[in-house]
Order: C-alpha cells, then sequence, then structure tokens
C-alpha cells in the first residue's frame, strides 16, 4: 500500500531522515517509535507531502504522493492542530470534512455517534464553541475524528494518546483497533507510550536519527524488547 524508497530530508548540513526502504502492507497496524528528533513527524510530512524531500519517493498504491491528488481521499490523517480549522464549530468543521468525502449531514450524524464513547459529553454537533476554543485533547479527538471521516484505506496519526485522559485513550485504543479489525483500516500511528502503542500495532518501527533501526512484528515480548531498548 505505503512504499517509502531512498528517502531523504536534510535541513542545513544535518540528514533528518534517511531511509533506504519501507513497505506498509495493506490492512496492517503499525507504530512509529523514537526519541524525541527521531524523525517520525518529518517521515509523516513527506508521506502525507507536506514538505519536499531532498531524495527518493514515496508510494501510496504504486504512485507517487508527490504533487497528486490521487490518494488524498484514501488517506486520512491527523499530525497537529494546523489539521484543524480552528474559527469553525465541531458542526461545521465535521460537516466541511465530511462534504471534502460526499457524506450527507445523516452520515456525519452517524459518524459522530460512533465516536461518541471517545467524545464523551465534551464534543456534540450541538456546541456553538469554535474549535479554537476547546481544551488541548478535546481539539486532538476533534482532528483525530476527523482524519477517520470517509473509512480512509489509511490513517496515519502523530502522538495520538499525547493529551488524552486516560478515558480517551482507552477509547481511541478500542477505536483504532475496531477500524483495523472490522473495516481492515491500515494504521500508521507515532507514539512516545509503549504500552498503548504495541497495543494498536502488530509491527513496530523504531526510528534513530531519522534511520530505521528495527522493523519488528509485535509478540508477547515486545514491550519489554522496546522498554529494553529505549533503557539502554
Ligand atoms: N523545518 C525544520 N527546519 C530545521 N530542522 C527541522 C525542521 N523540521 C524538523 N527539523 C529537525 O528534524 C529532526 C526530526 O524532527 P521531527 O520533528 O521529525 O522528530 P520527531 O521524531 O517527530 O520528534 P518528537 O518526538 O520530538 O516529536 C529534528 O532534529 C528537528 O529539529
Amino acid at each position: 500500500m505505503l512504499q517509502i524508497n531512498n528517502l531523504t530530508k536534510v535541513y542545513g548540513t544535518n540528514t533528518v531522515l534517511n531511509i533506504e526502504s519501507l513497505c506498509i502492507n495493506e490492512g496492517e497496524a503499525v507504530g512509529l517509535v523514537g526519541n524525541n528528533g527521531a524523525g517520525k513527524t518529518t517521515l509523516f510530512r513527506l508521506i502525507l507531502d507536506l514538505i519536499l524531500s531532498d531524495n527518493g519517493e514515496v508510494l501510496f498504491q504504486g504512485a507517487p504522493v508527490k504533487g497528486s491528488d490521487d490518494w488524498k481521499s484514501f488517506v486520512g490523517s491527523f499530525l497537529d492542530d494546523s489539521f484543524l480549522i480552528d474559527f469553525l464549530t465541531v458542526k461545521e468543521y465535521f460537516s466541511f470534512v465530511g462534504g471534502l468525502h460526499s457524506m450527507t449531514e445523516d452520515e456525519i450524524k452517524v459518524f459522530v455517534e460512533e465516536m461518541s464513547p471517545l467524545f464523551g459529553f465534551e464534543i456534540s454537533l450541538t456546541d456553538n464553541k469554535f474549535i479554537r476554543n476547546y481544551s488541548t485533547g478535546n481539539k486532538k479527538k476533534i482532528g483525530i475524528a476527523a482524519a477517520m471521516m470517509g473509512h480512509p484505506r489509511l490513517l496515519i496519526l502523530d502522538e495520538p494518546f499525547t493529551a488524552l485522559d486516560p478515558t480517551s485513550q482507552i477509547r481511541l485504543k478500542k477505536i483504532l483497533n475496531a477500524k483495523r479489525e472490522h473495516e481492515g483500516m491500515t494504521l500508521f500511528i507515532s507514539s512516545h507510550d509503549l504500552n498503548h502503542i504495541t497495543e494498536v500495532s502488530k509491527r513496530i518501527v523504531i526510528l534513530k536519527q531519522g534511520e530505521v533501526i528495527r522493523d519488528m512484528e509485535c509478540n508477547q515480548q515486545t514491550l519489554s524488547q522496546l522498554e529494553a531498548y529505549f533503557d539502554d
């Protein structure tokens, strides 16, 4: 589904990303981990064609993402608050994003209902509040949910658990696992929380100084192996 070939990104004299080859297959759930500055967000930005690479290519379903719109309706993503439109209300924002996926108002209502375990009482279509006035965690939930609108084939989330309260973290894990299991959604998610990421991933990729230094299938030992790796 996603193929990365000889992808590099250089800032000044620093090569912050250098990935020879990385392939993510349809239906996989891949967790991306690595310490601060390892290059996780840079990789996501390159995949989403938000920044230019210095070398290499990202292919989605065999076609380069660079300069193309064809892949955009199949890929949902939320990297940070800049993905939100903060002068809209929740209803306006979901109507806008839903509209991009040709969702009707009824379908949007059903979708928001589906997200209600994550939203709790804090986020609803009847709120008159602008998105900019929601708390950090609630803004994140709105963005994550919007990324899942239109049943994307690939969902990319950058540190989705950060700033969420424990209830929301648990609910989000359930939603992500259900999306993969029941809808076959492919997940590519970064996190600094090794517990959470191993609970939603079937494969873990470790980035260090821009390079993939481990790529492993998850099993019962993965969490302790990751803890040992990061404690080294
Ligand atoms: N626009 C930029 N100009 C210069 N350097 C940049 C720029 N964007 C990112 N970098 C550098 O690229 C490297 C990788 O950053 P990136 O944000 O991808 O790391 P990360 O793994 O997402 O980190 P974190 O876990 O802290 O979010 C860092 O050294 C960062 O300072």
